[in-house]
């Protein structure tokens, strides 16, 4: 017998809110270059983005089993974290599945095999990220962990774990650094801010992060 638990704990909802206001991008800078998972798993519409506590479960290649387990267990808000041991050729959901998803108010898909129907995934909006699209059908024959830790897109996702994405890809934040992840992302946005705003008014990338010394060190000689 296997014996799953669908008990962890989830973040403080107000802290998924602060965090789906940065992009993927500003929080991996934020959090020191980290958590994010392979470029190659990416939205099935560039205008799909979710944040939320991730459900993460582990499926055997070219099997959705305990990825329709997962959909019937998770709770609204989160985000379904799916390993398919990075197995591309399965498309191990499509807009069927996306709709007992969507109905159920669950906050997106991640997963590092494939999935299908994607003019139908983009037309019911709700947020896919996969590492491939494939038609290929799977069976329903092999149980395995659920709310365990999982390896996906070569992160490690633990239930409760932040995972935001958008059109430049996906990022997990461990629930513990939630709260100063988003303040580093805001010091981030201001930072940034501050830079377009001088790039704006005329001030060169040279001057702004001040390149001259860097470059002298390096030996570049610029004749302009
Ligand atoms: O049927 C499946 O297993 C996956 C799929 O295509 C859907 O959810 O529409
Ligand atoms: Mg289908």
């Amino acid at each position: 017998m296997i014996r799953v638990s669908t008990k962890f704990d989830r973040p403080d909802p107000e802290l998924v809110e602060r965090l789906g206001a940065y992009s993927s991008a500003t929080i991996h800078e934020a959090q020191g270059r980290l958590g994010a998972l392979d470029s190659s798993i990416k939205p099935v519409d560039h205008r799909m983005s979710l944040c939320g506590p991730a459900f993460t479960v582990q499926c055997a290649p070219r099997d959705n089993l305990m990825l329709q387990t997962a959909i019937a267990y998770a709770r609204p808000g989160d985000v379904v974290v799916v390993s398919g041991g990075a197995y591309t050729e399965a498309g191990s959901f499509g807009d069927v599945l996306a709709n007992a998803c969507q109905s159920k108010g669950l906050a997106g898909l991640v997963t590092d095999t494939g999935v299908r129907d994607t003019e139908d995934l983009r037309a019911l909006g709700f947020p896919v990220f996969s590492h491939s699209v494939c038609i290929k059908g799977t069976v329903k024959e092999t149980v395995g962990p659920m709310c365990e830790p999982i390896t996906v897109g070569g992160q490690l996702v633990r239930p409760g774990d932040v995972i935001r994405a958008d059109a430049d890809g996906v990022v997990v934040v461990r629930r513990e650094d939630a709260a100063e992840v988003a303040t580093a992302s805001q010091e981030r946005v201001d930072a940034e801010t501050g830079y377009i705003a001088a790039y704006r008014a005329g001030r060169t990338v040279i001057d702004i992060c001040n390149l001259e010394p860097l470059l002298a060190a390096k030996g570049l000689v610029i004749e302009d």
